[in-house]
């Protein structure tokens, strides 16, 4: 399987080890996020197909995966998590708001720690109700998951989507952090791979719009479901791991 790779050491902070990984398939984009000194690392938004790509890079590292964290519950992929805790012995985090199992349930204030950095939690609800933006503060970093895509934001047709929800927690959550603030989605559809809290407020085609013609365009997407989402939320409500595809089976023991 293809995949694009993008890497960077975090800005004036050598003990921070970032990777920006890719699946082509859903266009997904998996964190790797890395404590140089300690070698303790996680990783956000595995994808299932891509659990072995992603342990193999955590190896060459020489880091130590300690958890498996998702933005929320993903209706168009499978998650790597389950499979991840299989290969590593990480755990597993999301939303306690998610209707999902893991080992760990995070919600708004929490800290995931990881070496001698971390990520505060936020909840931003209305792409599912389970969805979290994770805040790297010491980088100017954060990870929107589905809430705010670049130039877009998740679709709020299915599982607990609801438009003014999602816009609420943009308007207060996202665009309350600084504005040179590095936004890092769970997808892109178009080629880009980051944006900024400054950018997206000036050119966001659908959250510069007052919350009426938000919710009006949010009614008016008209897209096709994923292709994955009927295997994918089963599996995903148990980290991954329920009625997996044959194939993938095989080297999971
Ligand atoms: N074609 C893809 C699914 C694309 C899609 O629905 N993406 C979601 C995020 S994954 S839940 C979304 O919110 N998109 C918003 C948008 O404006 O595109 C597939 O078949 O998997
Ligand atoms: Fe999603």
């Amino acid at each position: 399987m293809a995949f694009r790779c993008f890497s960077s050491l975090g800005a004036g902070k050598n003990t921070l080890v970032f990777r920006q990984l890719f699946d082509c398939v859903s266009s997904t984009y998996t964190y790797l996020l890395g404590d140089a000194t300690t070698k303790k690392c996680i990783l956000i938004d595995p994808v299932l197909e891509l659990a072995r790509r992603d342990f193999q890079l955590i190896k060459e590292l020489n880091l130590k995966l300690i958890y498996a964290v998702n933005t929320h519950m993903h209706a168009d992929h499978i998650t790597g998590s389950g499979h991840l805790k299989r290969l590593s012995g990480c755990k597993s985090i999301i939303s306690k708001h998610s209707g999902a199992e893991a080992d760990i349930l995070v919600t708004e204030g929490d800290y995931i720690d990881f070496g001698n950095h971390k990520l505060r939690v936020l909840n931003t609800p209305g792409h599912t109700n389970g969805c979290c933006t994770f805040c790297f503060e010491e980088h100017g970093m954060a990870f929107t998951g589905d809430a705010l895509l670049i130039r877009g934001c998740g679709r709020t047709d299915f599982q607990e989507g609801d438009a003014a929800t999602l816009y609420n927690s943009v308007h207060q959550k996202i665009f309350a952090l600084p504005d040179q603030t590095l936004l890092y989605p769970a997808h892109d559809y178009n080629g880009l791979t980051v944006t900024t809290v400054d950018e997206e407020k000036r050119l966001n085609p659908r959250l510069t719009k007052s919350l009426h013609d938000f919710v009006h365009i949010m009614d008016n997407l008209k897209l096709g479901y994923p292709k994955q989402i009927d295997k994918a939320l089963p599996a995903n409500k148990v980290c991954g791991l329920y009625n997996l595809p044959e194939e993938l089976k095989d080297g999971l023991s």
